[in-house]
C-alpha cells in the first residue's frame, strides 16, 4: 500500500533522510519510531506528497504520490501541529473536507459528534490544543481515508481520548482495511496498536520488524545449574544479554522457545523459568546487539 524505496531528502546541503526503504501493507498499522530529529516528520511529509523526494521512489496505491491529486483524495495526513483556517468553525471545516476528500462520509461525521462532544459551531482556534487535535481526528476519520498518516498524533490528548481515538483507528483498520502510519518517539505510546515497527535514526532505518515476530523470537530466562558451569549453554544459545544474580543466571536469548527449552533442559537445571519480556526490553536488547545505544530512541 505504501512502498518507500531508497529515498533521500536534503535541505540545502544537509541530508536528513538517507536511503530509507520500508513498506506498509494494506490494513496494517506501522509505527515509525525515532528520537528527535531522526527524520520521521520529513519521511511522512514525503509520503504525503507535501515534500518532493530526492533519489528513490514512493508509491501509494501503486502510484507515485508527488503532485498526484487522485491519490491525495484518499490519503489524510495529520501533522504534529495541525493547521486550521483560523476563522472557520468545525462545521465550516467539515464542508471544506467534504470537497477535498472523495470518500467523505456525512453520517460518520454526525456519529462522531457524540464521541468528541465538541460544539461544531465554535471557531476552531477557540478550542484548547487537545480539543483542536480532537477536531482533526473528527474530520479526518469522517473523510474515510484509505491511508492515514499521523505525526505524533496523541500529543496533548488526555488518556480517555487517546484510548477512544486508538479504538476508532483500530475499528477502521479492522472493518475497511485502512492503512496507518504513525510516528512517535515513544514505543510505549504506540505498541498497543501497531503491528509493525520501524526505527529511524539519523535519517536511516536501523531496524524494521513485525511485532509478533519480535515477541516470539526473543526470550528472557533464568537458570541455575548446581555445580555445572553455564559455559556449554553459552555456546549453544544465541545470548543477547546475560547477568548473574547469586547462582542464578538471567539470560536474554534469541531463538524459538521450543529449541531454547530443549537446549536448557539437556543440562538438567535446578531452576529454569521463563520471564515476561516487555516490547521495550526487546528493542533495547535487539538494538544493543546491533551496537546502538537506544535509550534516546525508546523512552
Ligand atoms: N524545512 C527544513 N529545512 C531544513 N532542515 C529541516 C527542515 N525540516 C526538517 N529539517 C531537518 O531535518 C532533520 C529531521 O527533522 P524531522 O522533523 O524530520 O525529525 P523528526 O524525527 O520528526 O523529529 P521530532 O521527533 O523532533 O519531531 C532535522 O535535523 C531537521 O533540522
Amino acid at each position: 500500500m505504501i512502498e518507500v524505496k531508497n529515498i533521500t531528502k536534503s535541505f540545502e546541503k544537509e541530508t536528513v533522510v538517507n536511503d530509507v526503504s520500508f513498506h506498509v501493507e494494506k490494513g496494517s498499522i506501522y509505527g515509525l519510531l525515532g528520537s528527535n530529529g531522526a527524520g520521521k516528520t520529513t519521511v511522512m511529509r514525503l509520503i504525503s506528497g507535501i515534500l518532493k523526494r530526492g533519489a528513490g521512489s514512493i508509491h501509494v496505491f501503486g502510484e507515485e504520490i508527488f503532485e498526484n491529486v487522485s491519490v491525495k483524495h484518499r490519503l489524510v495526513f495529520i501533522p504534529d501541529t495541525p493547521y486550521f483556517f483560523p476563522q472557520y468553525t468545525v462545521k465550516q471545516l467539515s464542508r471544506y473536507y467534504r470537497e477535498m476528500y472523495s470518500n467523505w462520509n456525512e453520517e460518520r461525521y454526525q456519529k462522531l459528534k457524540n464521541v468528541f462532544n465538541l460544539n461544531e459551531n465554535k471557531k476552531v482556534h477557540q478550542f484548547s490544543k487537545g480539543m483542536q487535535r480532537q477536531v482533526t481526528f473528527w474530520l479526518s476519520l469522517s473523510a474515510m481515508p484509505d491511508v492515514l498518516i499521523l505525526d505524533e498524533p496523541f500529543d496533548g490528548l488526555d488518556a480517555v481520548m487517546r484510548r477512544k481515538i486508538k479504538s476508532l483507528i483500530i475499528q477502521d483498520v479492522a472493518e475497511r482495511e485502512m492503512t496507518v502510519l504513525i510516528s512517535s518517539h515513544n514505543l510505549r505510546e504506540v505498541e498497543d496498536i501497531c503491528d509493525h515497527i520501524g526505527i529511524l535514526h539519523n535519517g536511516e532505518v536501523l531496524l524494521e520488524r513485525e511485532l509478533d515476530d519480535l515477541k516470539t523470537d526473543i526470550h528472557k530466562i533464568q537458570v541455575a545449574f548446581g555445580n555445572t558451569a553455564i559455559g556449554p549453554l553459552q555456546r549453544r544459545l544465541d545470548i543477547l544479554y546475560q547477568e548473574k544474580r547469586g547462582s542464578v543466571h538471567l539470560l536474554i536469548v534469541r531463538g524459538q522457545e521450543e529449541m531454547i527449552n530443549k537446549t536448557v533442559e539437556r543440562y538438567s537445571p535446578i531452576l529454569y523459568d521463563r520471564l515476561p519480556l516487555t516490547l521495550e526490553e526487546i528493542f533495547i536488547y535487539e538494538m544493543g546487539d546491533a551496537g546502538y545505544a537506544i535509550e534516546n530512541i525508546i523512552v
